[in-house]
């Protein structure tokens, strides 16, 4: 069990802080995602990592090709989350929230979200979206994640972030972050998403706007990853939504 000490908590809590938001906020208006470098460190990763099994920290395990999802497993966490993904996603959400907001006011959505997660969470839970999210993902050679979105349920936070915590060419090959923006009467892009071990990615969950000559437009996406080619992968999901 990942029973990270205060300190930890604190110092990723101290990182998010860091970051450039401004810069981030602009790379996330124009391209709809991007990377937040080191977000985990190595040791975290692989306290995390060690984790993926069939234990109390989960609450339910999904075999994707039973569901058509693709190849490959990952399991929710259960409540109480492990400290340092709980506050990971504590403290990513009042950062995420200026820009959720002003993303819904350009699409025509009426949402609002609050400023403090646990608040965010309440309006999730009153509407019967109670189960966590978090969840860790374990990709062999050979497996793949088809192109999905995550919702849960009618309450959606726009946002979401995946932290790869393995590291590329050394534990495994292949196994690229895909992300594919469908545009109104145009064809479909793909963006592969260079991450390194610890690096986390933030990218829109659903729908976002993008500004055009004629004002915005709305751009809709989607996340996979591609087949893994050699060795293991793991990834820790962190969506801010809870799921019915
Ligand atoms: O394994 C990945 O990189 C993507 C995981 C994923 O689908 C998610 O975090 O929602
Ligand atoms: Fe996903």
């Amino acid at each position: 069990m990942v029973d990270t000490t205060n300190f930890q908590a604190d110092a990723l809590r101290a990182r998010i802080d860091a970051y450039d938001w401004g810069k981030i906020s602009q790379q996330i208006d124009r391209e709809g995602w991007c990377i937040l470098s080191d977000l985990f460190e190595i040791p975290e990763c692989d306290l995390i990592s060690r984790l993926y099994g069939p234990t109390d920290a989960f609450r339910s395990h999904v075999r994707m090709v039973r569901h058509g999802f693709g190849r490959g497993e990952y399991r929710y966490f259960s409540y109480p989350l492990p400290s340092l993904i709980g506050s990971a996603r504590t403290a990513l959400y009042p950062r995420l929230v200026p820009i959720a907001n002003g993303w819904y006011e350009r699409i025509g959505n009426a949402v609002r979200f609050p400023k403090s997660h646990a608040d965010f969470l309440e309006r999730c839970h009153a509407a019967g979206q109670t189960k966590p999210t978090p969840l860790l993902l374990e990709y062999r050679q050979g497996d793949y994640n088809c192109l999905h979105q995550d919702l849960y349920g009618d309450h959606v936070f726009p946002l979401q972030v995946a932290v790869l915590l393995s590291e590329p060419g050394a534990d495994f090959t292949g196994g690229e972050l895909v992300l594919t923006e469908q545009r109104p009467r145009m064809q479909s892009r793909a963006t592969v998403v260079p991450l390194g071990k610890g690096d986390g990615v933030l990218f829109a969950v659903n729908a976002r706007p993008q500004r055009g000559a004629k004002g915005d437009y709305r751009i809709t996406m989607r996340h996979g990853v591609s087949a893994i080619r050699s060795g293991l992968r793991h990834t820790l999901g962190l969506i801010f939504h809870d799921a019915a």
